[in-house]
């Protein structure tokens, strides 16, 4: 059979609060969110009948184990903040109450992590695939996408 390309999405969530500094508006202050990330991936599938892999271009399995240990694992119940002296100075207040604050080198947007988070799997993820889209599904109402074509 011919073998062409195909894309794989593979659905994750975390819960992550989070404040934007400097905001005009209520997200200046500490909130959380049930942030919910599509991950999808371009490739051929496997065509060696030796493989166990026969037929995947990637097992979903490797994707999960990938975004869990590199994304999900490291922002779940956390709190993220952006890295400035007072946050930092907060972090280091409360670090042995609350585990886990997350200082990001950048305003915790929908649009920055997702930036992140395609630098991050653009590095992980096979060789045998390619990171075609991430979208970052913030509240229910509000998503941002990244897309490997927006960014040649
Ligand atoms: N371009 C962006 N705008 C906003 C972001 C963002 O990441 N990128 N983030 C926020 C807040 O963190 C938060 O997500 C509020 O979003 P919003 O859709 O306004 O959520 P609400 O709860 O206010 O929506 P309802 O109308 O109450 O459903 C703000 N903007
Ligand atoms: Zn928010």
């Amino acid at each position: 059979m011919e073998r062409q390309k195909i894309r794989l999405t593979r659905e994750f969530s975390f819960e992550a609060a989070h404040a934007l500094d400097g905001y005009d508006g209520l997200c200046r202050n500490v909130h959380g969110h049930s942030y919910k990330l599509f991950v999808t991936v371009r490739g051929v599938p496997c065509g060696d009948e030796t493989n166990p892999k026969l037929g995947m271009v990637v097992d979903f399995s490797d994707i999960k184990r990938i975004v869990k240990q590199h994304i999900v694992d490291r922002l779940d119940h956390s709190l993220v903040l952006a890295d400035n002296r007072d946050n930092r100075q907060f972090r280091e207040q409360n670090i042995n109450k609350w585990q886990r604050i997350e200082i990001v080198p950048y305003q915790p947007t929908c649009e920055n992590m997702l930036t992140e988070f395609a630098h991050i799997l653009r590095q992980e993820l096979p060789k045998c695939v390619e990171l075609v889209a991430l979208k970052l599904y913030e509240t229910e109402k509000s998503y941002a996408e990244w897309l490997a074509q927006d960014n040649c």
